[in-house]
């Protein structure tokens, strides 16, 4: 059974306007994939899509070989997510932020210390845990949300525009961060706008007015130009 994420032939629309036309997608296991798309291009209501806030009419989504329309709860427990907006209680500290989830998934109240503790190692968080979540700056809030996201050990991640607010560095560590996930095994889907978040043996995906457009590693299919003039030459949209 594949570990990784597959999408076939999925349509959205409100109402009268099509936001995803017969989207078809797949990302193995241990591949970082880039959905880059413009702004209105689609990839919110992707992301709506693959978590379950929205349902297709059309198409199918596999999380981890689970069918997500026939088995929701088994295909979502192989999910981890990380949304654009924050979504932390900044009164608790990290540990607190990361018990409740664990609670949430149903993890056994004896794994739990065990489970952050490897959760907040991965993201160098450990030091931080007793910390209340307002104390820490906008890189590490992200890293805390990870952290939580990789809680109850999913086979595929997904980040929607995870670094929307984060100054340069803070990017950089969170980009570093998950393509270090994706080397140890994790199936990742991250979405943007931002060229500079994809390396060249990232896995590509073009979205644009709710088609895939383009797919392919990202440095065989830019070929000689900077990914940034090569993706306003496909969208006509700066990056
Ligand atoms: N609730 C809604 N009702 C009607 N149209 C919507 C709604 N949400 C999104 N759309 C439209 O659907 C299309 C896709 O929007 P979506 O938010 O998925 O794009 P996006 O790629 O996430 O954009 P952004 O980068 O700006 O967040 C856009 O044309 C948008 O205007």
């Amino acid at each position: 059974m594949t570990k990784g994420l597959t999408v076939r032939g999925l349509s959205f629309e409100y109402g009268a306007k099509k936001a995803l036309d017969n989207v078809s997608l797949e990302v193995p296991a241990g591949r970082f994939c880039a959905l880059l798309g413009p702004n209105g291009a689609g990839k919110s209501t992707l992301v709506s899509l693959l978590t379950r806030l929205l349902v297709a009419p059309k198409g199918e989504i596999e999380i981890a070989g689970q069918d997500l329309r026939a088995a929701p709860r088994r295909a979502l427990a192989q999910l981890g997510v990380v949304f654009q907006q924050p979504t932390l209680d900044l009164s608790l500290s990290v540990r607190q932020n990361l018990m409740y989830f664990a609670a949430l998934h149903g993890i056994a109240r004896s794994e739990i210390p065990g489970r952050i503790d490897a959760a907040l190692d991965r993201l160098d968080m450990r030091a931080r845990a007793d910390e209340k979540a307002a104390a820490l700056n906008g890189g590490h809030r992200r890293r805390m949300e990870l952290a939580r996201a990789l809680l109850h050990e999913p086979s595929v991640l997904l980040l929607d525009e995870p670094t929307v607010g984060l100054d340069a560095a803070a990017r950089a560590a969170i980009t570093a961060h998950v393509h270090d996930l994706a080397d140890r095994g994790l199936c990742v889907l991250w979405t943007t706008h931002l060229t500079d978040e994809v390396r060249d043996d990232d896995a590509l995906l073009v979205l644009h007015r709710g088609r895939i457009i383009q797919s392919g590693v990202t440095g065989a299919i830019r070929g000689n130009q900077t990914l940034s003039d090569w993706f306003l030459a496909q969208t006509g949209a700066p990056a």
